[in-house]
């Protein structure tokens, strides 16, 4: 790094000082006010760029959100590529707010860089700031003098404290010599890393380009509906709650192109954003949302997150404020059994010459919290089920092992991945059928398979474009939300939280569900699980708030509850205050 870098990244950080004595996680507490106290007054400054990037209460994110900036530039450089900045704390409550980066991609940064963006968060001056960034670039081989600029996209979620942020995020990018900020200004999640997936291949990347694919693709399944489908059973009404955040603004604002649905959009800015709405509030409580009541029983509604990428379905049970919940695992089991369909279709029945039905691989991803139920389901549809640890990045890195890889986590967080030699080996096919059978299922299977490819988002899970795709889906299966949930029947669950001295202390193996430390607590919890007919039960560190917790299943509520307060009880011996 050359002087004139140097004392331009001294100068500019010394305005940005990290806030003193620092916590930071991502947890929902009501209690900010205790929480800043304590991240000011106890135990050291420790910013960790969790599965979801940097999360805190707003007012002590401006030196961390500057300091990724100059990452997001480092990262431009190293690649050749473009790479995103995303301001938002999605579900989380809105005085809280976060920042995470998009990889060339569109998906979340490379693992490899975590560990540096801990310690550039946490460094305690400018110092020791710029020895820890000369020592990385040349670990990395990143050159900083002659190489092209890098170049940063920003986004930013509703949240009041966005604008500030991404003037210190502008700041950091800037502060490496020839880089450049470009700010989309308010935008999805989803939308962002989507802008920089596509920015990448070289195709313009506006919202509206964003819109124009999801319409067009969205067109073309609902075209491609075969003639007699019927489908009387879909109520052409869809309700959808917004989260009162950007997602619902953004929904709002497109759905006049939408003229094929009837979309009513509720909680789309007037209230405070997540409180009492939104798809974790929803799949997490099972009540309806604010602004949903028993007179919208019966009809199909959905709920998207803060920063939407996250999407729920629900109907609201007669007469009460309770909810049918239709989770990320039916919505993955929706996904699968179209997929799968197509596939049967694409393949199907040979024509005397020679076989030209490629072999595509279909996998499904998730996790331990899918309900064990959905896992039956998709077993029994023949398809291979392949779990790993909580979070996005792991889930998504899975599903890009196979030509069609499919995950979701149950709370709504999902997509479906094609692999390049698919969608070419497809995209060749379909020119084939078009000239000898068009028309014919094989062909219509073809088409359809490429309208989901560009349906749905290849960078991250979107709400948005997920929503247009269950749509599609049931249109053309002519099925109700009702028809859809009866797929399978979930599991009664429950989960819990448990405070413990050091969450770190546990140790997980097999994707989550195995604990090795502290020893013997596996055997405890296994003899407990033993006690009850399809008991199911683990425990897992969150990586996001400072707790342990406990995930049970069993036969009926009842027992699902017992198992996961005995569990509880297990982990509190083992792990809790009294243990030490
Ligand atoms: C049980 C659960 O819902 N865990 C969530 C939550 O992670 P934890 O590591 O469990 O705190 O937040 C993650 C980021 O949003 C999300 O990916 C994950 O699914
Ligand atoms: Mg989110």
């Amino acid at each position: 790094m050359n002087q004139q870098q140097r004392s331009i990244l001294l100068q500019s950080s010394s305005r940005f000082p990290p806030p003193p004595g620092t916590i930071i996680s991502n947890s929902r507490s009501i209690f900010i006010f205790f929480r800043i106290l304590i991240q000011y007054f106890l135990a050291g400054v420790k910013f960790s760029y969790g599965t979801s990037g940097f999360r805190a209460e707003a007012s002590l994110l401006e030196s961390t959100v500057f300091r990724v900036g100059i990452l997001a530039a480092l990262r431009s450089i190293q690649t050749g590529s473009v790479i995103g900045l995303m301001i938002t704390a999605s579900h989380n409550e809105v005085s809280d707010n976060g920042i995470k980066v998009a990889d060339p991609s569109g998906g979340m940064l490379t693992q490899q860089w975590e560990p540096f963006a801990d310690a550039f968060a946490n460094a305690p001056d400018p110092h020791f700031l710029v020895q820890l960034l000369d020592d990385f670039v040349k670990k990395e081989n990143i050159t900083l003098e002659g190489a092209p600029a890098a170049k940063v996209l920003l986004g930013r979620d509703t949240r009041p404290s966005g604008m500030s942020l991404v003037e210190a995020a502008k700041q950091g990018i800037l502060s490496i010599i020839g880089a450049s900020a470009t700010d989309m200004g308010v935008v999805t999640t989803p939308q962002l890393h989507w802008m920089v997936r596509v920015k990448n291949k070289g195709i313009e990347a506006s919202e509206y380009n964003y819109f124009d694919q999801l319409l067009t693709s969205f067109r073309c399944l609902l075209d491609y509906i075969p003639q007699g489908n019927s489908n009387n059973n879909v109520n052409d009404k869809l309700i959808v709650d917004g989260a009162d955040g950007v997602g619902g603004q953004k929904l709002e604002n497109f759905k006049p192109r939408l003229s094929y649905l009837t979309v009513d959009v509720r909680n789309y800015g007037d209230g405070v954003l997540n409180e009492g709405v939104g798809a974790d509030y929803v799949q997490k409580e099972k009540v309806v949302p604010r602004g949903f009541g028993p007179a919208d029983a019966g009809i199909r509604c959905a709920s998207l997150d803060g920063d939407a990428d996250r999407l729920v379905y629900f109907s609201v049970v007669s007469n009460s404020n309770k909810i049918d919940l239709v989770d990320g695992d039916k919505i993955l089991s929706l996904f699968a059994l179209f997929i799968k369909e197509q596939l049967g279709f694409l393949n199907g029945p040979e024509d005397g010459k020679a076989n030209k039905s490629y072999q595509a691989s279909l996998g499904v991803v998730q996790t331990a919290y899918a309900n064990g139920a959905s896992t039956d389901y998709l077993k029994q549809l023949g398809l291979e089920v392949v779990l790993t640890p909580t979070g996005v990045k792991y889930l998504h890195e899975k599903a890009a092992e196979f030509d069609i890889g499919i995950y979701f986590e149950a709370n709504g967080h999902g997509t479906i991945l094609f692999s390049d030699n698919f969608l070419s080996w497809l995209e060749i096919r379909n020119n084939e059928l078009l000239s000898t059978s068009k028309g014919s299922d094989q062909h219509m299977a073809a088409l359809r398979i490429l309208a989901v490819s560009k349906l749905i988002n290849q960078a991250v899970g979107d709400a948005l474009s997920g929503l247009l795709l269950v749509e599609a889906i049931l249109q053309h299966l002519g099925w109700s939300i009702h028809k859809w949930n009866e797929l399978y029947q979930d599991l009664p669950s429950r989960q819990l939280k448990v405070k413990v001295v050091d969450r770190t202390a546990v140790i997980t193996e097999n994707a989550e569900t195995v604990v090795v430390r502290p020893v013997d607590i596996q055997e405890a919890i296994d003899a407990e699980t033993a006690k009850y007919p399809r008991g199911r039960c683990f425990i897992r560190p969150s990586g996001t708030e400072d707790v342990v917790r406990v995930y049970a299943e069993a036969l009926t509520q009842e027992a699902a509850d017992n198992l996961a307060h005995s569990v509880v009880k297990l982990v509190d011996k083992y792990l809790g205050f009294g243990s030490r």
